[in-house]
């Protein structure tokens, strides 16, 4: 919220950090059990002067509120939703509830909880963490219009060969020798903004209405999984042969590409791909050679590292 005061601009914003909730689902007709593990970030845009001005704290959304909200809304959630639906419906609560609410924006990282097989059998209530996690952001106006962005963080890949690196600038200050073998590796951070397909070709400007919302609560959880798919397959490419990157440039643009070729209701997609080295180990004295490097022996490393990241969107996009 921005206003003019005592002739200065004043923005402010209140909002409740990274609550932890869990919720779970039982079936009871074949005792087979869901659950989702979410810390939710809640900010408020709300006309709350007042207390910033004087001691006058009636406007105020406590904080605490909204940390009871997420659960009374968990418990109310009878069947399963993706974290994008759970988002949509707290800020739609926040922004309808409360007069003084103009925008919530709501903020969800679910732990990477994923059902345990044994002896390749589904466990009807075992579960194990798995590394990336699915994130979603949404932005609701009072109005109803509504902004969605979903993603990935940390999902760490690598592979071994069919990478390289050449004909970059050369001058007094490089040292990197050219290569076309290398160890590629990245942890890939993605973000993307959703837009419900059915209403792509009639409404391709205000589809961020909160109507426009897909009706299956999984919907947006099945997408972020088709996501992944199509992101690591990029990366991977097929399993036998591979798939040549020539920088990390190329393989993020050939990844960016193939989500927006392959989803339709994606409208643009910003990826951030870290180069994480894996330097050659060669050791020698004085003397003698210890050990030279043959494409086998890597010193892993953390940093620093090669930061590479760009987003791609459709024309029509308003990322
Ligand atoms: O794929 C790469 N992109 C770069 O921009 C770069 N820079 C560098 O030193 N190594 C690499 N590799």
């Amino acid at each position: 919220m921005a206003n003019e005061l005592d002739g200065f601009n004043f923005e402010q914003r209140h909002g409740k950090a990274r609550v932890r909730v869990a919720r779970v689902w039982r079936n009871k007709s074949d005792h087979i059990h869901s659950m989702v593990e979410w810390g939710v970030s809640i900010s408020l845009l709300s006309d709350c002067v007042n207390s910033y001005v004087r001691e006058d704290n009636s406007d105020i959304v406590a904080t605490d509120t909204m940390k009871n909200t997420v659960y009374v809304k968990a418990k109310e959630c009878s069947e399963q939703l993706s974290a994008e639906n759970f988002a949509i419906l707290l800020a739609r609560h926040f922004t309808s509830f409360y007069k003084q609410v103009t925008t919530a924006i709501v903020k969800i990282v679910e732990k990477p909880w994923e059902r345990v097989h044994i002896n390749g059998q589904p466990h009807g209530h075992g579960f194990k963490l798995g590394s990336e996690k699915h994130t979603a952001e949404v932005t609701v106006q009072k109005s109803g219009a509504l902004k969605l962005t979903s993603g990935i963080e940390g999902l760490s890949v690598l592979k071994t060969t069919k990478s390289g690196f050449e004909g970059f600038i050369r001058d007094q200050y490089t040292a990197l020798p050219e290569t076309r073998e290398r160890m590629l590796a990245t942890e890939v951070t993605a973000l993307w903004r959703q837009t419900p397909s059915l209403y792509l070709v009639t409404v391709k400007y205000s589809y961020e209405s909160a109507s426009s919302i897909p009706k299956n609560p999984l919907y947006f959880t099945e997408r972020y999984l088709d996501v992944k798919k199509s992101l690591a397959n990029t990366f991977f490419g097929p399993p036998k042969e591979g798939v040549y990157s020539a920088s990390v440039q190329r393989t993020l643009f050939l990844m960016a590409k193939a989500v927006l070729n392959r989803f339709p209701d994606i409208s643009s997609i910003q990826l951030k791909m870290p180069n994480i080295h894996f330097l050659p180990v060669n050791i020698s004295s004085k003397e003698n050679t210890i050990v030279k490097f043959n494409d086998d022996v890597f010193l892993p490393t953390d940093e620093p590292h090669g930061s590479i990241e760009a987003s791609l969107s459709r024309f029509w996009s308003k990322m």
